[in-house]
Protein backbone atom coordinates (compact mmCIF):
# COMPACT_ATOMS: atom_id res chain seq x y z
CA UNK A 1 0.00 0.00 0.00
CA UNK A 2 1.20 3.40 -0.99
CA UNK A 3 1.97 5.86 1.83
CA UNK A 4 2.07 9.27 1.49
CA UNK A 5 4.34 11.01 4.08
CA UNK A 6 2.33 14.48 4.89
CA UNK A 7 4.48 17.67 5.17
CA UNK A 8 4.01 20.53 7.24
CA UNK A 9 5.77 23.55 6.54
CA UNK A 10 6.47 26.33 9.78
CA UNK A 11 7.09 29.63 10.56
CA UNK A 12 5.27 31.37 7.63
CA UNK A 13 5.03 35.25 8.02
CA UNK A 14 4.10 36.21 4.54
CA UNK A 15 0.70 36.25 2.56
CA UNK A 16 3.28 35.33 -0.64
CA UNK A 17 4.98 32.65 1.04
CA UNK A 18 1.62 30.63 2.65
CA UNK A 19 0.36 30.66 -1.18
CA UNK A 20 3.81 29.59 -2.61
CA UNK A 21 3.78 26.63 0.39
CA UNK A 22 0.07 25.61 -0.63
CA UNK A 23 0.81 25.53 -4.64
CA UNK A 24 4.31 23.30 -3.37
CA UNK A 25 1.97 20.65 -1.94
CA UNK A 26 2.45 21.40 1.57
CA UNK A 27 -0.54 19.62 3.88
CA UNK A 28 -0.53 21.82 7.24
CA UNK A 29 1.13 25.02 7.66
CA UNK A 30 2.32 26.40 11.24
CA UNK A 31 2.50 29.68 12.63
CA UNK A 32 4.86 30.20 15.77
CA UNK A 33 2.98 32.08 18.19
CA UNK A 34 5.98 32.33 20.26
CA UNK A 35 6.80 36.02 20.75
CA UNK A 36 10.55 35.12 21.40
CA UNK A 37 10.78 33.65 17.70
CA UNK A 38 11.78 35.79 14.82
CA UNK A 39 8.86 33.82 13.19
CA UNK A 40 6.45 35.19 15.51
CA UNK A 41 2.90 36.23 14.30
CA UNK A 42 0.16 37.19 16.33
CA UNK A 43 -2.82 35.71 17.03
CA UNK A 44 -4.43 38.17 14.30
CA UNK A 45 -1.80 37.93 11.80
CA UNK A 46 -2.28 33.78 11.77
CA UNK A 47 -5.91 34.49 11.21
CA UNK A 48 -5.24 36.64 8.29
CA UNK A 49 -2.99 34.28 7.06
CA UNK A 50 -4.81 30.82 8.17
CA UNK A 51 -7.70 32.62 5.79
CA UNK A 52 -5.67 32.03 2.94
CA UNK A 53 -5.49 28.76 3.29
CA UNK A 54 -8.06 26.42 0.66
CA UNK A 55 -9.92 23.24 2.38
CA UNK A 56 -7.89 19.86 3.52
CA UNK A 57 -4.81 22.50 4.13
CA UNK A 58 -4.19 22.29 8.12
CA UNK A 59 -3.70 25.62 10.06
CA UNK A 60 -1.14 24.51 12.91
CA UNK A 61 -0.78 27.22 15.98
CA UNK A 62 2.54 26.51 17.38
CA UNK A 63 2.87 27.36 21.19
CA UNK A 64 5.87 27.90 23.87
CA UNK A 65 4.78 27.63 27.51
CA UNK A 66 1.73 29.97 26.48
CA UNK A 67 -0.68 30.81 28.99
CA UNK A 68 -4.53 29.41 28.64
CA UNK A 69 -5.36 33.07 27.45
CA UNK A 70 -3.06 33.36 24.95
CA UNK A 71 -3.88 29.84 23.27
CA UNK A 72 -7.75 30.75 23.56
CA UNK A 73 -6.64 33.72 21.52
CA UNK A 74 -5.10 31.75 19.04
CA UNK A 75 -7.85 29.38 18.93
CA UNK A 76 -10.51 32.67 18.29
CA UNK A 77 -8.58 33.70 15.54
CA UNK A 78 -7.95 30.72 14.14
CA UNK A 79 -10.83 27.75 14.91
CA UNK A 80 -9.91 25.04 13.11
CA UNK A 81 -6.05 25.33 14.17
CA UNK A 82 -4.35 21.99 15.24
CA UNK A 83 -2.26 22.95 17.99
CA UNK A 84 1.23 22.23 18.57
CA UNK A 85 2.78 22.63 21.81
CA UNK A 86 6.71 22.82 21.25
CA UNK A 87 7.93 23.89 25.35
CA UNK A 88 7.99 21.98 28.88
CA UNK A 89 3.88 21.84 28.59
CA UNK A 90 3.00 18.86 30.76
CA UNK A 91 0.39 16.40 29.38
CA UNK A 92 -2.67 18.21 31.40
CA UNK A 93 -1.19 21.79 30.13
CA UNK A 94 -1.75 20.24 26.48
CA UNK A 95 -5.01 18.57 27.45
CA UNK A 96 -6.72 21.52 29.22
CA UNK A 97 -7.80 23.17 25.98
CA UNK A 98 -10.09 19.44 24.87
CA UNK A 99 -8.66 20.30 21.50
CA UNK A 100 -6.53 18.11 19.14
CA UNK A 101 -2.92 18.72 19.44
CA UNK A 102 0.79 17.69 18.42
CA UNK A 103 2.74 17.01 21.51
CA UNK A 104 6.70 17.76 19.91
CA UNK A 105 9.62 15.73 21.60
CA UNK A 106 12.97 18.21 21.83
CA UNK A 107 15.82 15.38 21.57
CA UNK A 108 18.84 16.40 22.37
CA UNK A 109 22.15 16.57 20.22
CA UNK A 110 24.71 14.08 20.40
CA UNK A 111 24.40 9.98 19.88
CA UNK A 112 21.99 7.95 21.10
CA UNK A 113 19.77 11.11 21.58
CA UNK A 114 21.89 11.23 24.54
CA UNK A 115 19.69 8.82 26.43
CA UNK A 116 16.48 10.55 25.57
CA UNK A 117 13.64 7.78 26.76
CA UNK A 118 11.38 8.32 23.38
CA UNK A 119 9.37 5.40 24.18
CA UNK A 120 8.22 6.87 27.57
CA UNK A 121 7.57 10.25 25.85
CA UNK A 122 5.21 8.96 23.36
CA UNK A 123 3.58 6.49 26.20
CA UNK A 124 3.20 10.00 28.73
CA UNK A 125 1.65 12.23 25.64
CA UNK A 126 -1.17 9.01 23.93
CA UNK A 127 -3.75 11.72 23.63
CA UNK A 128 -1.55 13.42 21.51
CA UNK A 129 -2.47 13.04 17.59
CA UNK A 130 1.16 13.17 17.15
CA UNK A 131 4.43 13.25 18.66
CA UNK A 132 6.68 15.58 16.79
CA UNK A 133 10.72 15.04 16.83
CA UNK A 134 12.89 17.76 16.95
CA UNK A 135 16.14 18.73 17.71
CA UNK A 136 16.94 20.42 21.27
CA UNK A 137 17.72 23.36 19.91
CA UNK A 138 18.29 27.14 22.25
CA UNK A 139 15.52 28.92 22.12
CA UNK A 140 13.45 25.68 22.13
CA UNK A 141 12.93 25.30 18.34
CA UNK A 142 13.02 25.99 14.52
CA UNK A 143 16.74 25.71 14.83
CA UNK A 144 17.84 24.41 11.95
CA UNK A 145 19.53 21.07 14.10
CA UNK A 146 18.88 17.23 13.33
CA UNK A 147 18.98 14.98 16.24
CA UNK A 148 20.31 11.62 15.88
CA UNK A 149 17.81 9.74 13.87
CA UNK A 150 19.77 6.55 14.61
CA UNK A 151 19.28 6.69 18.15
CA UNK A 152 15.94 5.07 18.18
CA UNK A 153 14.49 1.28 17.07
CA UNK A 154 12.18 2.93 14.19
CA UNK A 155 10.81 -0.70 14.07
CA UNK A 156 9.39 -0.64 17.21
CA UNK A 157 5.76 -1.27 17.78
CA UNK A 158 4.85 1.63 19.71
CA UNK A 159 7.29 3.57 16.87
CA UNK A 160 5.60 2.50 13.46
CA UNK A 161 3.63 5.24 11.70
CA UNK A 162 0.50 4.12 13.42
CA UNK A 163 2.21 6.12 16.20
CA UNK A 164 1.86 9.22 14.20
CA UNK A 165 5.23 10.26 14.41
CA UNK A 166 6.34 13.66 12.68
CA UNK A 167 9.67 14.27 11.43
CA UNK A 168 11.72 17.56 12.05
CA UNK A 169 14.45 19.45 12.85
CA UNK A 170 17.18 20.47 10.54
CA UNK A 171 15.11 18.86 7.19
CA UNK A 172 16.68 19.78 3.97
CA UNK A 173 15.40 19.04 0.39
CA UNK A 174 19.23 16.97 0.53
CA UNK A 175 18.36 15.34 3.74
CA UNK A 176 14.63 14.57 3.82
CA UNK A 177 14.35 11.46 1.49
CA UNK A 178 17.38 10.07 3.86
CA UNK A 179 14.87 10.61 7.13
CA UNK A 180 12.00 9.04 5.52
CA UNK A 181 14.31 6.10 4.38
CA UNK A 182 15.17 5.44 7.78
CA UNK A 183 12.15 6.47 9.85
CA UNK A 184 9.25 6.20 7.58
CA UNK A 185 7.19 8.83 9.91
CA UNK A 186 4.16 9.76 9.26
CA UNK A 187 4.68 13.69 8.24
CA UNK A 188 7.63 15.16 7.92
CA UNK A 189 8.12 19.35 9.30
CA UNK A 190 10.31 21.61 7.59
CA UNK A 191 11.35 25.66 8.45
CA UNK A 192 15.10 26.51 8.31
CA UNK A 193 15.30 24.23 5.12
CA UNK A 194 13.39 25.68 3.41
CA UNK A 195 13.94 29.33 4.28
CA UNK A 196 16.43 32.25 2.95
CA UNK A 197 16.40 34.15 6.42
CA UNK A 198 14.39 33.09 9.39
CA UNK A 199 10.46 33.64 8.60
CA UNK A 200 10.88 34.20 5.19
CA UNK A 201 10.56 31.20 2.88
CA UNK A 202 11.72 30.34 -0.71
CA UNK A 203 9.36 29.02 -3.08
CA UNK A 204 11.75 26.61 -4.73
CA UNK A 205 13.15 25.28 -1.79
CA UNK A 206 9.43 24.48 -0.70
CA UNK A 207 8.93 22.85 -4.32
CA UNK A 208 12.63 20.65 -3.93
CA UNK A 209 11.22 19.71 -0.22
CA UNK A 210 7.68 18.00 -1.68
CA UNK A 211 9.55 16.56 -4.81
CA UNK A 212 12.26 14.67 -2.33
CA UNK A 213 8.99 13.18 -0.16
CA UNK A 214 7.37 12.15 -2.98
CA UNK A 215 10.56 10.71 -4.39
CA UNK A 216 10.96 8.98 -0.46
CA UNK A 217 7.68 7.81 -0.76
CA UNK A 218 8.10 6.58 -4.31
CA UNK A 219 11.34 4.51 -3.16
CA UNK A 220 9.81 2.94 0.37
CA UNK A 221 7.72 0.34 0.68
CA UNK A 222 5.83 0.34 4.27
CA UNK A 223 3.97 -2.24 5.89
CA UNK A 224 0.24 -1.55 5.12
O1 LIG B 1 10.20 28.04 14.20
C1 LIG B 1 10.49 28.63 15.24
O2 LIG B 1 11.00 29.77 15.27
C2 LIG B 1 10.21 27.98 16.57
C3 LIG B 1 10.52 28.68 17.74
C4 LIG B 1 10.26 28.10 18.98
C5 LIG B 1 9.67 26.84 19.07
C6 LIG B 1 9.34 26.13 17.90
C7 LIG B 1 9.61 26.70 16.65
N1 LIG B 1 9.33 26.00 15.49
C8 LIG B 1 8.67 24.74 15.60
C9 LIG B 1 8.63 23.88 14.42
O3 LIG B 1 7.73 23.05 14.31
C10 LIG B 1 9.82 23.87 13.47
O4 LIG B 1 9.34 23.54 12.18
C11 LIG B 1 10.78 22.79 13.95
O5 LIG B 1 11.36 23.25 15.16
C12 LIG B 1 11.86 22.49 12.92
O6 LIG B 1 12.56 23.68 12.61
P1 LIG B 1 13.82 23.60 11.59
O7 LIG B 1 14.87 22.75 12.26
O8 LIG B 1 14.23 25.03 11.41
O9 LIG B 1 13.33 22.97 10.30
Amino acid sequence: MPHRTRIKICGLTREGDVDAAVRAGADAIGFVLYPQSPRFVSPERAGELARRLPPFVTPVLLFVNASPEFIVQGVAAVPNALLQFHGDETPADCAAGGRPFVRAARIPPGPAGAGFDLLKYASDFTAAQAILLDAHVEGYGGGGQSFDWNAFPWSHPQLNASSRLVLSGGLTPANVTDGIRLVRPWAVDVSSGVEVSKGIKDPDKMLAFVAAVSAADAQTSRPS
